[in-house]
């Protein structure tokens, strides 16, 4: 568990964190996301103590807090930052990295052969790792911080220059750690990618944490709520507007159309689907919210 007591951080006069107060728990995977330069990275150095914050403190598990270099070192053994693929030996091989990741935290060494498999290493893992591809070094990046096997991991950007293939490979061993109840906090731009296996989303502005369910209530459910046009024309969209007031109806920056039809009658949903053909709009589908909705909303407010 890691909690965030009221931290502050001010760069250059102006709040990058503000007294942000936030409890991450063993077993979830939390998606950070905001635009670039907006506070993400910080957060993550606050918690493993490379910034420190102005005023707030972080705890661990039992009480355990940035108090001593010993308490550090005791708190580096459960948190861990997935490292950068600036931190890689070119004069080193994959494995050779794995195992002094191995060993720094004295994992169980079966992983460094499981996390290879896992991530289809086998065929590079034994070079020096200044011959691999960027997407090469992301793995290994990755599959360090997986041997390392730490009770809470961050990891900024993990998808960065990934294929679809190692996208897909990735999400399902993170959500593969979080069965095993490790706390995983991940900062992405990967949207669709990031909706599907986290259990909580932050979006950050203006220092604050905003949790995107409380901005569109049950969108972590998985029901289908709402009706999507892309881009309806506005004629349409207005009279639309006027022939069902009693639903909530939105465009938004990005030329999404929105209708929540949550709680609607079959019937209303007939209507509405009827009134779209009629206006020659075939574009559309019944389903929900997606964290791009949300963004652009947020974000891209007029
Ligand atoms: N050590 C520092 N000294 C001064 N300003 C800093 C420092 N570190 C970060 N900043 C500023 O704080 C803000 C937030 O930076 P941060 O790297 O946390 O953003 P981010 O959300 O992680 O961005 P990105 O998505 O681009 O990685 C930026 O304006 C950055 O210039």
């Amino acid at each position: 568990m890691i909690e965030l007591k009221e931290i502050g951080v001010r760069f250059s006069g102006r709040d990058v964190l503000k007294d942000i107060s936030v409890v991450f728990k063993p077993g979830e995977i939390i998606g950070l996301v905001a635009p670039n330069g907006t506070g993400k990275s910080t957060l993550m150095n606050v918690m493993m103590n490379y910034v420190s914050p102005q005023t707030g403190q972080v705890i661990f598990n039992n009480g355990l807090g940035y108090t001593s270099k010993k308490n550090e070192v005791k708190i580096h053994q459960l948190i861990s930052m997935m490292p950068d693929q600036s931190d890689l030996y070119n004069y080193l091989s994959g494995r050779e990295h794995l195992k002094i990741y191995s060993s720094m935290w004295n994992s169980n060494k079966q992983l460094i052969d499981q996390t290879i498999a896992a991530l289809d290493m086998g065929s590079y893992i034994n070079k020096k790792t200044g011959t691999y591809s960027l997407g090469m070094r992301q793995r290994l990046c990755f599959a360090m911080q997986i041997v390392s096997d730490t009770q809470m991991m961050l990891m900024d950007e993990v998808m960065n220059g990934l294929d679809p293939t190692q996208v897909e490979i990735i999400s399902r061993i993170l959500e593969k750690k979080k069965s095993e109840g490790k706390t995983i906090i991940v900062a992405s731009h990967l949207l669709e990618n990031l909706e599907k296996y986290a259990d909580r989303i932050f979006f950050f502005k203006n220092g604050e944490l905003e949790l995107v369910s409380d901005l569109s209530p049950g969108f972590e459910q998985k029901e289908l709520t709402t009706i999507r046009i892309e881009e309806l024309p506005d004629a349409v969209s207005k009279l639309l507007c006027k022939e069902f007031p009693e639903l909530d109806i939105q465009t938004l920056p990005n030329q999404v159309t929105l209708i929540n039809v949550q709680g609607a009658t079959s019937q209303q949903l007939t209507r509405v689907v009827a009134y779209l053909q009629e206006h020659s709009v075939t574009e559309f589908n019944l389903g929900k919210v997606s964290l791009l909705d949300l963004y652009s909303m947020y974000y891209q407010k007029a």
